[in-house]
């Protein structure tokens, strides 16, 4: 086990040029856990990540590392692993790459072999990283993190560009390092879909800002809060019932004696059907899905990021 890690995100923004990348963004991420960093193209992730990293100056807010900001800490590799982007000298090894990164942050070369065998690269370590496939590379950029044991993960997109089978080893691998050895794991995604299997928690933004954080559980509650379909041969009769209790109830296109109700619980639409004498054949809530509800935490945030920066090319 590693030494918990929090971290702490607080008021963070960054502007470039008309472009409010990230707008006044404070969120938490716990040890122990794999948090979901999520937001559509353009959010601001990979510019919050850099910041958080030390990479690019905030005008305002800062994150820290157990109470310590990144550039504050004393040995920042041991303590923070990141993968922002996966660019190696095409030539040299997979291998070769870690040793001189170990090398140059004062860690043992040996280092480097443990760290391959870590992510399944093992003897492909020995070739050009020039002729990786890009599961590969990511692959690489993870031991890169991994060289100095930190008890901070930070990844920007891992999954991408694997396939099903190396997102499955990514998802096992991630809860490993966070569950059994308690590290802090925060990786970015723009779908939902890719890390809904894997993260404990998410943090959602949308142009810059925070839109919500919380559980996956608390994220999955919210999805089935939503409109309930009921069917039933007194359609126009529990209608009626139903509007009387304040609830909006309408027929549904395509489904005969169907109604949408909003406004009401399933368990609250069965007892006044049931004390009104109304026979139901249906009665289930409209299960929105995940990517649904992610879909429309952040809608409209892609444009608006993206305003700007498009008048500006006109
Ligand atoms: N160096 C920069 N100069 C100007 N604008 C920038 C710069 N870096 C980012 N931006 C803008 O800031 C906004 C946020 O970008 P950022 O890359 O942080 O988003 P993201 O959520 O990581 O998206 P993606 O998944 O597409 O990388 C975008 O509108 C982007 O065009």
């Amino acid at each position: 086990m590693v030494d918990p890690v929090r971290v702490d995100v607080q008021g963070l923004t960054k502007t470039f040029g008309q472009v409010r990348a990230v707008d006044d963004l404070s969120f938490t991420v716990e040890p122990g856990q794999v948090t979901g960093f999520l937001g559509p193209n353009g959010a601001g992730k990979t510019t919050t990540l850099r910041m958080a990293l030390g990479l690019i100056t905030p005008d305002r807010g800062g994150t820290a590392f157990n109470g310590v900001p990144y550039t504050a800490l004393p040995e920042p590799m041991r303590q923070v692993g990141a993968v922002l982007e996966t660019a190696f000298h095409p030539a040299r090894s997979g291998r070769d790459h870690l040793r001189v990164y170990a090398r140059a942050a004062g860690l043992p070369v040996g280092r480097a072999d443990e760290v391959l065998d870590q992510v399944g690269l093992g003897p492909a370590g020995r070739r050009r990283a020039g002729g990786y496939s890009l599961g590969m590379r990511q692959r690489l950029g993870l031991a890169t993190a991994l060289l100095g044991d930190p008890a901070v993960l930070v990844l920007d997109e891992p999954a991408n560009g694997l396939d099903p089978e190396g997102i499955q080893w990514l998802r096992g691998f991630l809860r490993h390092l966070s569950h059994d050895q308690g590290r802090t794991v925060l990786v970015s995604s723009h779908l939902l879909s890719e890390v809904e299997q894997t993260v404990d928690r998410v943090v959602i933004v949308g142009a810059g800002r925070l839109v919500r954080q919380g559980s996956m559980a608390e994220l999955r509650a919210g999805a089935g809060s939503g409109d309930v379909l009921v069917r039933s041969p007194q359609a126009a009769v529990l209608a009626e019932l139903l509007r009387s209790a304040g609830a909006t109830a309408v027929t549904t296109d395509g489904v005969p004696d169907g109604l949408t109700v909003s406004g009401l619980t399933t368990a609250e639409i069965g007892a006044r059907a049931f004390t009104g004498g109304v026979e139901l054949h249906e009665l289930r809530a409209h299960a929105s899905g995940l990517e649904e509800v992610y879909f429309r935490l952040t809608a409209g945030s892609e444009q608006y990021a993206a305003g700007p920066a498009g008048k500006d090319a006109a």
